[in-house]
């Protein structure tokens, strides 16, 4: 039986999901270099900002990952004309007729991707009305938009939800506001940003998010017109302008997946050059791979001289050979340490000497991938208390969210299904770092977030193939 799914009807979804599989021979340290491009977290962002202009935008570095082709999908079906540009990975909107569309055909992408909710704000300053689908993304506890709800009503929306979606108007206009979060969450600081910037007055959000892919969205809605002053302590106050132009730029890049990289070369005793990777995005990151035993160098890049191309910069990442340490850490909003780096990570902590700790703070649910690196040989317990760190929001509240990892342990072969991206993304690090042949079903799930995931794997010379 396949891992990850044993309550469900696993006949049914092993026919579904026969030709989604993915045949990992493992043991085989990942070798050579791969390139990420923009990051996922925030190029979809910038390409709802794009509605709000009234240019076009030119958008540099978009990776082929289908969170990218839903929210292409949804401004197209507004009526932003979106074309390639002359690089590759170039994108421009042009929103110049922008238009509702019907709600069955933004229907087509309910459950696809969480990016429809940030649709909220710029569809009610373009056309006085917005209709969001049902929100996907991944399966790592409730996630609810409460925050979001909160804000917009704050601005003025009036929120209808009905069975097909949501529904929200704006009858009196959108006007700033003072709105202190509860948490610091992602999404609903995207969803003040993306409001307030044209809204009318000003607005102050307390306990702000401030990842680096939010400040990469504060720098494209600034080309556009934008004035938001980000203060010390999650204080981001946004004066509302009455017209945004286009932007031109060029994201970061993807920090999560360049860690998920770093952590399958550590996992397989490998290294991989992860080209465009940014040190200043990673600095949490790269603390804790140094203390699990993990090299790195950072490769800056060099501009191009008289006869030589130039190189571009990056990071490599090892394993130095030895035994790799084990760590207690706690997954945070930023600065601290990611918790979408947190399921590639344990793969490799399996492998290190003695008790890992890991406290996840910031999803109630994101442990259940480790059943499936349990069936696969890893020693893996979780617990409903806050081990290792300071007591969080789900303390004493029955959620399984802190993990012992006991290493080494030496992984083999399963059969296993992904059940969201990162733990996607971990199974295959597992697979290619155990003895023996895996196979891993529902793949094209990491699609959502890796860019060409095969291809890179095959380049770094693991031994997969499709049946
Ligand atoms: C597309 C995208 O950028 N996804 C990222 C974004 O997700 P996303 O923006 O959905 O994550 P949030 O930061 O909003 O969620 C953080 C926490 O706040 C809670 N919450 C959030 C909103 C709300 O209205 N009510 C509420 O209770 C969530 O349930 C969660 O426990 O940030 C997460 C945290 O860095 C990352 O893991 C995701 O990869
Ligand atoms: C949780 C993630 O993404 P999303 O918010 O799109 O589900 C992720 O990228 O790991």
């Amino acid at each position: 039986m396949a891992a990850g799914f044993q309550n469900s009807s696993i006949d049914a979804l092993e026919v579904a999901l026969t030709d989604d599989v993915l045949i990992v021979h493992g043991n085989t340290p990942l070798r050579g270099q791969i390139r990420v491009r923009g990051a996922k977290n925030l190029v979809s962002k910038a390409m709802v900002a794009a509605l709000l202009g009234d240019e076009p935008s030119r958008l540099y570095d978009v990776p082929r990952i289908r969170d990218v082709e839903v929210v292409r999908g949804l401004l197209e079906l507004h009526g932003v004309k979106v074309s390639d540009g002359d690089e590759d990975g170039e994108l421009v909107f042009d929103p110049a007729n922008v238009e509702r569309a019907s709600t069955d055909e933004i229907n087509v992408h309910a459950g696809s991707s969480r990016i429809p909710i940030l649709f909220c704000g710029p569809l009610l300053h373009r056309l006085g009305h917005a209709f969001i689908p049902d929100l996907g993304g991944c399966h790592i506890g409730p996630r609810p938009i409460d925050f979001h709800m909160q804000a917009l009503r704050e601005f003025g929306a009036v929120v209808e939800k009905r069975p097909e979606g949501l529904h929200l108007t704006a009858p009196n206009g959108l006007h700033g506001t003072k709105f202190s979060l509860p948490y610091p969450s992602v999404g609903a600081t995207e969803q003040v940003l993306l409001t307030a910037v044209m809204a009318e007055g000003v607005t102050e959000l307390r306990n702000a998010a401030v990842e680096p892919e939010i400040i990469d969205l504060i720098c494209v809605l600034q080309k556009m017109g934008a004035i938001i002053k980000v203060h010390t302590d999650r204080v981001i106050e946004i004066q509302g302008v009455t017209r945004l132009g286009g932007y031109s730029h060029r994201p970061i890049p993807d920090r999560i997946e360049a860690a998920s990289w770093a952590a399958a070369a550590l996992a397989t005793g490998g290294e991989i050059e992860v080209l465009g990777a940014e040190q200043v995005d990673m600095m949490t990151f790269l603390n804790v791979f140094r203390s699990v035993g993990g090299a790195y160098e950072v490769t800056d890049a060099r501009a191009p001289r008289a006869g030589s191309a130039g190189q571009e910069g990056g990071i490599r990442f090892w394993h130095p050979g030895g035994e790799l340490r084990a760590v207690a850490l706690e997954t945070d909003v930023h600065p601290g340490f990611m918790t979408d780096w947190q399921q590639p990570l344990v793969v490799a902590l399996t492998q290190a000497r003695g008790l890992s700790i890991v406290h996840e703070t910031v999803y109630e649910q994101r442990l259940g991938y480790t059943d499936a690196l349990n069936s696969m040989g890893a020693t893996i317990q979780v617990y409903r208390d806050c081990l290792g760190g300071t007591p969080c929001r789900f303390g004493r509240r029955n959620f399984k969210h802190s993990a012992v990892i006991a290493g080494p342990s030496k992984l083999h072969a399963a059969d296993l299904v992904i059940p969201d991206l990162r733990a996607g993304f971990s199974h295959l690090i597992a697979a290619l770092a155990a003895e023996g042949t895996s196979r891993v079903y529902g793949v094209d799930l990491i699609n959502r977030g890796y860019e060409d995931f095969e291809a890179k794997l095959a380049a770094l010379g693991a031994h997969i193939e499709r049946p």
